[in-house]
């Protein structure tokens, strides 16, 4: 199978786990008779330097015309004074809203070897298995207007939801727990906020159409608490944009590292940009200590939802955990006796067992 794919480096480690994701996709393709091409362009904060934007017309364009987009991450120290419409953040809600991918999954799951990377009791983490899905293209990140006023001295964002966004971010999860353990917990404030409500009367709606599965409300403060104290409790998690932002970085810690958790933004259809939950590490870029995983596993989402390559994507799933089952793990994971190595190591460990590995047994049933 032929396939275009535009790669979004972006800033800090995001060029060096784009690179390892890219690798691994080359090794797929050889692997499997597949022809992947690839295409670079820039986004963030290295197209601020060289375009005078974060998301040149150029980028948006070659992402329209490819066949899925592979985005490592932007932002870093030497943007953050920038005024807001030159931040690199900018670039990436930009090319979400173009490409209307209002469908961000991400699954969550703990390694057999990485239980006790997670500093919380290995009893609690043990078994968890949840998809969180996040609204990605309206909420607070995209309500107008957002401005300062009075000289400076108030301040306004506004929080903004369509019925219809609503409904069909609801319907995705639904679906994808037709697939899983058939439970949706939707999180909200409803206790406060008018969106919230809205948001309840439409998962009240959406649920009738899904009889098999069991639904639940909980509110987003209680939701933060029993993530981390009974994250086995949860299947599917569908929320709001910026609830969902923060509560996917939260429960990373279940895995051993914010480098674990992969992403896929996608919309109605099977198009979709396929980016790591971390972002540009500044704290440790051009070290080698990035973790490729996530992205690498992001790549595997990419097989299997815009391409039909099951086979494929779980070949590099199964890859990565006979990677952290042989102990191998960059420094953000902590393994007893484990090989600590870095970036690069990694990416060739996963391309070695995946050159050699011939199971198809899914081993990660939540990457739906
Ligand atoms: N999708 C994105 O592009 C994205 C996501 C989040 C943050 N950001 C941006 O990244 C910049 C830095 O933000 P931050 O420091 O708050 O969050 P971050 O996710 O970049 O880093 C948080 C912590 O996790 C560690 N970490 C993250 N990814 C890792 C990996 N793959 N391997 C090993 N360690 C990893 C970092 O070293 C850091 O200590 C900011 O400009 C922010 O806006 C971008
Ligand atoms: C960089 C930032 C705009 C982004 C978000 O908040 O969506 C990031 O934190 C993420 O989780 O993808
Ligand atoms: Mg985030």
């Amino acid at each position: 199978m032929k396939k275009h794919i535009v790669l979004l480096p972006g800033d800090g480690i995001g060029t060096e786990v784009t690179s390892a994701a890219k690798t691994v996709l080359a090794a797929v393709a050889e692997e499997f008779d597949h022809t992947f091409t690839f295409e670079s362009k820039d986004i963030g904060g290295i197209a601020i330097d060289n375009h005078g934007t974060p998301l040149p017309q150029d980028t948006t364009e070659a992402c329209k015309n490819a066949d899925a987009v592979l985005l490592g991450a932007v932002g870093g120290p030497k943007w953050d004074n920038n005024p807001s419409h030159l931040r690199p953040e900018k670039g990436l809600l930009g090319i979400r809203k173009e490409l209307n991918l209002f469908a961000n999954l991400r699954p969550v799951r703990g390694f057999s070897n990485l239980l006790h990377a997670s500093p919380l009791k290995r009893e609690v983490v043990e078994d968890s298995d949840l998809l969180i899905v996040r609204e990605l293209t309206g909420g607070l990140y995209f309500g107008t207007p957002s401005e300062r006023r009075n000289n400076g001295q108030s301040v306004v964002d506004t929080l903004a939801y369509e019925r219809s966004e609503i409904e069909r971010i609801v319907r995705r999860a639904f679906e994808a727990a037709m697939v899983r353990n058939k439970h949706v917990t939707s999180v909200d404030k409803a206790n406060v906020l008018e969106s919230s409500k809205m948001w309840r009367e439409v998962v009240e709606e959406i649920k009738q159409e899904y009889p098999e599965v069991v639904t639940e409300h909980m509110l987003v403060d209680a939701a933060a608490m029993k993530l981390i104290t009974s994250p086995t409790q949860f299947d599917v998690i569908v929320t709001e944009n910026m609830f969902g932002d923060i509560l996917s970085d939260e429960a990373s810690v279940l895995t051993g590292s914010l480098g674990m958790l992969p992403s896929a933004s996608l919309n109605e259809k099977a198009f979709g940009l396929y980016e790591p939950v971390h972002g540009s590490a500044p704290d440790i870029a051009g070290q080698g200590k990035a973790n490729p995983l996530a992205t690498i596993l992001s790549a595997a989402m990419m097989l299997r939802h815009s391409f039909s390559m099951d086979v494929e994507a779980q070949r590099i799933e199964s890859a990565v955990k006979q990677a952290l089952d042989l102990g191998f793990h960059t420094p953000d994971l902590d393994i007893q006796d484990g090989h600590e190595v870095n970036t690069e190591k990694m990416t060739e460990v996963v391309i070695d067992l995946l050159k050699t590995d011939t199971t198809t047994s899914s081993i990660m049933s939540c990457y739906v």
